[in-house]
């Protein structure tokens, strides 16, 4: 049977994926969550006509012919302002942020005057109307549409939703990712590890990549190799309500990958399993109830690859995220042999040559090697079947972010 498609193997596995839906988050707890709703303004910024410098209020008719000379009678401050009104030919002191009295329609700066010994202010530069008045509503008013749903919250964001009266916000709830590695071999780092035992990474990395994503972590840790005990492990996924599960390892064919069978036996309905790409082939893919799994190839290369591809689409689908691999055009700068029936994803680095981004393929291509991986900045992707390439002939590679 042909194997499936990379393209057709995403499609399939965000088919008929929701946004989840929305919680209420403090604003302090607001940055890097996505917003379920629009945010509109609960209140008029500035609420009143304020002075953006530190001066005098003044009417612009009074200090339009020079030398001019106002009676000073009182003062504004941020926090408490002038009560009176001001009429012709008075000036009332003003500072930044202060609300502008009635009366006055202009800030005179105070580097534009002079102070008398006699209580009195004296213009030495006329000004023009309106100038250095920050006008009630020129950020926004009531009721104003600020933030559009699916917005991602940052800094400027949040602090605009404060200013706007909120104190909670109104985010997409953040998928749980729970992971769960399998294999006999596998020790935690920093635990005793045997003469034929590894550390067992991928998860670390994994996570990780899920969680730049906005996704919750339930760590499921390590499962030996038995189907029983993989079986409980996905089930107490599913109980716990994550909305995908990743298994690591034994999902290929040999004797000890017994994943496939302890998800059948959890109930899981199968979607594929194996997939015209490398590294990551024995790809697994199901859903139990609502619970979406991604079975991953154990070779930590072939897992975060996958990862890259499947897992971050999904997770950003279920949070309600935009998500748009960086794919890109680049130079070759060695060439590569023809490829098989499998799309090809090359570790590589991309650098920016004179005319352009320039592809090297790191020369061993091992899906084993986090070396590589760890050095390369894009895959340089390969279609099925294509021809030997030169160097100097255009490639398509995928940038890792
Ligand atoms: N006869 C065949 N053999 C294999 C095939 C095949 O088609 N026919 N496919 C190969 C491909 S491609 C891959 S990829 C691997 C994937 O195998 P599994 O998913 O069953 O992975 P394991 O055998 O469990 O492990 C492979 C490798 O990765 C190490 N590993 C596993 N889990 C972790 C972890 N959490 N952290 C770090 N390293 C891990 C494991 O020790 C193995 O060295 O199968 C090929 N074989
Ligand atoms: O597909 Mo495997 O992931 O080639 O090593």
């Amino acid at each position: 049977m042909p194997l499936l498609p990379v393209d057709e193997a995403l499609e399939r596995i965000l088919e008929g994926v929701k946004p989840l839906p929305a919680e209420m988050v403090r604003i302090n707890e607001a940055d890097g969550r996505i917003l379920a709703e629009q945010i509109k303004a609960q209140r008029t910024q500035p609420p009143f006509n304020a002075s953006a410098m530190d001066g005098f209020a003044v009417r612009a008719q009074d200090v339009a012919s020079l030398p001019a000379t106002l009676s000073l009678i009182g003062e504004s401050v941020a926090g408490r302002r002038f009560d009176g009104s001001l009429g012709a030919g008075q000036a009332v002191r003003i500072f930044t942020g202060a609300p502008v009295p009635e009366g006055a329609d202009t800030i005179l700066i105070q580097e534009n005057a002079r102070t008398l010994p006699n209580g009195q202010v004296e213009a030495v530069q006329a000004v023009e109307k309106g100038r250095h008045i920050r006008r009630a509503g020129l950020d926004f008013n009531e009721g104003d549409a600020l933030l559009d749903e699916g917005r991602l919250m940052g800094p400027p964001a949040i602090g605009l939703a404060a200013a706007a009266g909120h104190t909670r916000l109104p985010v997409t709830e953040r998928p749980l990712v729970a992971i769960l590695a399998t294999g006999d071999e596998l020790v935690l780092p920093g635990e005793p590890c045997g003469p034929d035992q590894i550390v067992a990474s991928n998860g670390f990395a994994i996570g990780a990549l899920a969680k730049a994503e906005g996704a919750r972590i339930l760590d499921l840790g390590i499962v030996r190799d038995d189907t029983a005990a993989i079986t409980t492990a996905v089930k107490r996924a599913h109980h716990a309500g994550a909305q995908v599960l990743v298994t690591l390892g034994g999902a290929s064919v040999g004797a000890r990958d017994l994943v496939r069978q302890a998800l059948l036996d959890a109930g899981l309905s199968m979607g594929f399993w194996k997939i015209a790409m490398r590294p990551g082939k024995p790809l697994m893919f199901g859903r139990l109830g609502e619970m979406r799994v991604l079975g991953l190839p154990g070779n930590p290369v072939s897992s975060l690859v996958c990862a890259h591809l499947f897992l971050r689409p999904l997770v950003a689908r279920l949070g309600r995220r935009s998500f748009t691999p960086d794919l890109r055009s680049a130079v070759l700068s060695a060439p590569l042999k023809e490829n098989d029936e499998r799309r090809d994803y090359i570790r590589a680095s991309v650098a920016a040559g004179p005319e352009g981004l320039i592809a090297t393929p790191f020369p061993v291509q091992d899906s084993s090697m986090l070396t590589t991986l760890a050095a390369a900045n894009a895959l340089i992707v390969r279609e099925p079947e294509a021809p030997a390439a030169e160097a100097g002939a255009r490639c398509r590679v995928l940038m890792l972010g």
